[in-house]
């Protein structure tokens, strides 16, 4: 089941994740038909639990509402202390794959292994300060990998090209592996993500900043064309 999930998700690959983080959560359900119309295949749902980072967002009452209004996969990065112990709480909510960062937890392998029976797919996620060699151990057990190119937290940070090293990286040793990047991706910094071998483009502000979401896809599409790998 879990392989069916990953699909779900690598089916948006090369292509934009909408990051609802910097979307007006006062109109929601508006906000995700938009980007339905605008082409968005995948949504991904920033969990905060103000101890991990210090801000807070939403939990499962708002992905099991996502969950019924639309039938895009949900991709949950999981940014908060103790993931196993949201783990199937979200799963039950709808999560299509959640993402633990891989400094909050003691033992990754065990997390990843214990999200994986859950069914859904898993990925871990690394702060821009982790190095590669920390996520190595828990590879073999996860389905992707998410580089942080800003430390986790908050939406509209200046991209930080340290992730594009990881990158480049784990895609030269993990041909396979599915590669995530999230934090201050636009049209300047897209294609150079494309370039160091990234699959899926987790994007906020330059989405939500934007008046017309499907003119702002397109034009992130095209940039991931021209740094095609
Ligand atoms: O996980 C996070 C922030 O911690 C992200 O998903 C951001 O929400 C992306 O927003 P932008 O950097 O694109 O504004
Ligand atoms: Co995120």
């Amino acid at each position: 089941m879990s392989r069916d999930k990953l699909e779900l998700i690598r089916h948006a690959a090369p292509g934009v994740l909408p990051s609802l983080l910097m979307c007006d959560f006062g109109d929601l359900k508006s906000e995700v038909t938009r980007l339905e119309q605008a082409g968005a295949k995948v949504l991904h749902l920033d969990v905060m639990d103000g101890n991990f980072v210090p801000n807070l967002t939403y939990g499962m009452p708002i992905v099991e509402g996502l969950k019924r209004h639309t039938e895009m996969p949900l991709d949950v990065h999981l940014m908060i202390q103790d993931p196993l112990a949201f783990a199937e709480p979200m799963v039950k909510a709808g999560a299509d794959s959640l993402t633990f960062h891989v400094e909050a937890v003691p033992n990754p392998i065990d997390t990843a292994k214990r999200i994986r029976d859950l069914g859904v797919a898993v990925g871990v996620a690394l702060n821009p300060g982790t190095q590669v060699t920390d996520v190595e151990p828990c590879i073999e057990f996860v389905d992707m990998v998410l580089v942080m190119s800003v430390k986790a937290g908050f939406g509209g940070q200046k991209f930080d090209p340290v992730a594009l090293d990881k990158l480049q990286i784990l895609r030269n040793q993990y041909p396979d592996l599915l590669l995530q990047i999230d934090g201050g991706i636009n049209l300047d910094t897209i294609a150079s993500a494309r370039a160091a071998g990234c699959d899926l483009f987790v994007v906020g502000s330059a989405i939500f900043n934007h008046d017309d979401y499907g003119a702002a896809i397109g034009g992130l599409n095209a940039e991931i064309q021209r740094g095609g790998v």
